[in-house]
């Protein structure tokens, strides 16, 4: 596996949870930015996407890079901004792999298996999915694509995240649902306390 950058995408407002950070939220006693941080851990580097003030973030001693798409919100910016900070002090990291910091329990082997999908089907992304879904924030992107995507930001018609992965070639790598979904998000109270379930019928997930 060639080195790569990871990203945490901490960016949102959190509105369905009535605002504040999800990643500092704790499942199973600890807070989501940890677990996701373990499963980042064959990344050569991890940075953090996020807005506002970086301190509430010193803890875990990542650099913290803010959006930079004025007048856009939602997970695209973060992914753009990662890839222009790869671009621009990690010249050696050819992708960027992405994921969220609301998913308390992403497979472990989540970088390995992202670049064999890419690698094994030749195409220049890679995209994780399961129960039949495709979840475009879990995904590793090439840093030479972040001219297009700025582009596509830019231009309200080429939002869709899918739509811009399809035209370039996305390979999906697909992950079992059960017994729980490994790409579950916290986005709601129902989805916290599902989370603190299966953290504590699953300690090791
Ligand atoms: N950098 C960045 N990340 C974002 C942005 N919006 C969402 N994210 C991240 O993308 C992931 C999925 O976000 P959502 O759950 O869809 O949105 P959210 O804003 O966190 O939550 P809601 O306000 O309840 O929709 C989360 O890890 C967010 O932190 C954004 O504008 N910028």
């Amino acid at each position: 596996m060639p080195p790569m950058l990871g990203l945490v995408l901490a960016g949102g407002q959190a509105q369905r949870l009535g605002g504040g950070d999800k990643g500092l939220l704790a499942i199973g006693g600890r807070p989501i930015l940890s677990r996701v941080l373990d499963r980042l851990a064959p990344c050569a580097a991890v940075i953090l996407s996020a807005n506002g003030d970086p301190a509430r973030f010193a803890a875990f001693g990542l650099p913290v890079v803010a959006d930079d798409v004025p007048g856009f919100a939602g997970p695209l910016a973060g992914v753009l901004a990662g890839l222009d900070w790869a671009a621009a002090h990690r010249p050696d990291l050819a992708h960027v792999l992405s994921a969220p910091a609301d998913c308390p329990f992403l497979p472990g082997d989540l970088p390995g298996r992202l670049h064999t999908a890419a690698w094994d089907a030749g195409r220049p992304l890679a995209c994780a999915g399961s129960g039949g879904r495709r979840h475009p924030v879990v995904a590793l992107w090439p840093v030479a694509l972040r001219h297009d995507l700025r582009r596509a930001v830019a231009d309200e018609r080429l939002h869709k995240v899918g739509a811009w992965m399809d035209r370039h070639g996305v390979a999906l790598a697909e992950w079992p649902d059960a017994p729980f979904d490994p790409f579950l998000n916290v986005n709601t109270p129902e989805d916290f306390s599902a989370a603190e379930r299966i953290a504590a019928a699953h300690p090791h997930a």
